[in-house]
């Protein structure tokens, strides 16, 4: 089974049309990096494919069900969203407990997996601290742990090392890649190329709403004409620079 499909999935905002007639087929198990430059639409996909935003035209579906059916979507799906939804006064035990309640886990093999997973980002000693008095990167972790907790089919994570120091970057890259090993989806937008290089199976380049090139990351940075290879910054920016921009003003008038 595919775990994200979309067919001709668009969003308009007024005069802005953020995601233009948007074709996804995203099997199981796979990451798939989601990249494009700022305003290229990958927010506004990411909502639109957890049920957070309701497309203007086309259909999709995650993990088997209508992205227009938020609440049969929701035990299916993880979302780390660019700014978490955190409470401020909860301490992260506090948090994850309540995102356990809200979500039906049973008590005791969710309680020893949050634990596992704080142990695995270092956090369990600041675990009972207000998530208020915690740095970025603290809430970064956390929020990752609330994506996660339910062992989601498909899970959406929107610049998940942001914020954090090399060892937790890189045990984030390690989950990543042990969430698809184990059959996970995970749907990745960053702009840091290299976490992209490191786990993705595909990449796939939004510009001004429409999907420029999608491969595997050695299929995009090697050159078939000249054998050469490129860096995927390389192929980033030949990609969504002026060559294109212009196409997408020929186009859009
Ligand atoms: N709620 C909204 N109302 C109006 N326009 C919006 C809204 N959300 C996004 N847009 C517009 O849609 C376009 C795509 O925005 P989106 O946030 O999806 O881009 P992005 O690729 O996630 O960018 P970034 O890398 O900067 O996070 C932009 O032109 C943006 O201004």
């Amino acid at each position: 089974m595919t775990a994200i499909e979309t067919t001709a999935l668009s969003k308009r905002y007024d005069e802005t049309l953020a995601v233009d007639d948007l074709e996804l087929s995203i099997p199981e198990g796979v990451v798939y990096g989601f990249l494009g430059p700022n305003g290229a639409g990958k927010t506004t996909t990411m909502r639109m494919l957890t049920g957070l935003a309701r497309p203007s035209d086309g259909s999709g579906s995650v993990a088997g069900v209508s992205i227009t059916d938020r609440d049969s979507l929701r035990p299916h799906i993880g979302y780390l969203p660019e700014e978490p939804p955190l409470y401020e006064q909860a301490t992260a035990y506090e948090q994850l407990d309540y995102i356990a309640g809200l979500r039906d886990l049973p008590e005791e093999p969710t309680r020893a997996r949050i634990d596992d997973l704080l142990d695995a980002l270092d956090l369990r000693d600041d675990a009972a601290t207000r998530i208020a008095d915690y740095s970025k990167g603290m809430r970064q972790k956390t929020a990752y742990i609330q994506a996660v907790l339910h062992e989601p089919d498909v899970v959406f994570l929107d610049e998940p090392t942001a914020g954090l120091d090399p060892r937790a970057a890189r045990t984030i890259r390690e989950m990543i890649t042990d969430l698809a090993d184990a059959g996970t989806t995970v749907f990745l937008s960053t702009h840091i190329l290299p976490v992209v290089e490191a786990v993705a199976d595909t990449v796939g380049i939004l510009y001004d709403g429409q999907l420029v090139a999608e491969d595997a990351p050695d299929a995009l940075t090697r050159r078939a004409a000249t054998g050469e290879t490129q860096t995927l910054e390389d192929v980033f920016l030949e990609l969504t620079g002026t060559d294109h921009a212009d196409d997408a003003e020929a186009r859009d008038g």
